[in-house]
């Protein structure tokens, strides 16, 4: 495959207990995008409803572009997943594990990658998790760790592109496959999506 033919979509869902910060952390990672402005994290946001659908496009490491579509509630058909707690909030640190049985009960093993997500790392003074224990719990659930603020700023694009950067490798060593009927993984062929695209190989404009 060369770089410069297709593009990839990925779907991707932030999960973690209520008012751990998902929508803050979604929304500064939208608005960190090219020419889109930099809101501040909403101080009290209300509960989000439904699925909302936020998009960003990058360029992975590796050459090809990818374009994100990331939910904060929908988990089946993801092939990348934020796991996130707040480094304020124990209980919400505890559940970590709850929430990644639930993705892999949902959608089965090896369907998804998966990034820990310590929320609010600027609220140093009131921390209750410590950056080692959560280093503990993302290795004996075989993935990475990550701490970010919404707030300052901090590690919002890394996490992303991080998780971004994994699934892509992932699908290079074939650990994660592109199948036809699974909405994780979409490749989109530049030179062939506007005209005729075959539905095996070219399965279409972002649907998410
Ligand atoms: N200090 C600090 N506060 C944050 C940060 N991110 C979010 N918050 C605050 O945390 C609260 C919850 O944020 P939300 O983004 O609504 O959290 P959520 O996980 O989407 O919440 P639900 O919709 O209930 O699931 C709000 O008061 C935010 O302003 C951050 O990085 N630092």
């Amino acid at each position: 495959m060369e770089a410069g033919d297709c593009s990839y979509q990925f779907r991707i869902a932030l999960l973690g207990d209520a008012a751990v910060g998902k929508t803050s952390l979604l929304r500064r990672y939208v608005a960190g995008a090219p020419g889109a402005p930099e809101p501040e994290p909403d101080p009290d946001p209300e509960p989000t409803v439904g699925v909302e659908v936020y998009r960003r496009a990058l360029q992975l490491r590796a050459g090809p572009r990818v374009k994100l579509c990331i939910t904060r509630s929908f988990y089946r058909n993801v092939v990348g997943v934020l796991l996130v707690f707040d480094v304020t909030n124990r209980k919400s640190f505890e559940h970590i594990q709850d929430w990644h049985q639930e993705v892999m009960a949902t959608q089965g093993p090896d369907k998804a990658i998966f990034l820990l997500v310590g929320h609010k790392s600027d609220l140093q003074t009131t921390r209750c998790v410590s950056a080692q224990e959560a280093e503990e719990l993302a290795a004996s659930l075989g993935m990475a760790f990550m701490e970010t603020s919404a707030k300052s700023n901090s590690n919002v694009d890394l996490a992303f592109d991080t998780l971004a950067n994994a699934i892509q490798q992932a699908l290079q060593r074939g650990d994660i496959k592109l199948e036809e009927h699974w909405g994780g993984v979409r490749l989109i062929h530049k030179t062939h999506t506007s005209r005729s695209p075959s539905k095996k190989q070219h399965p279409g404009p972002c649907q998410c």
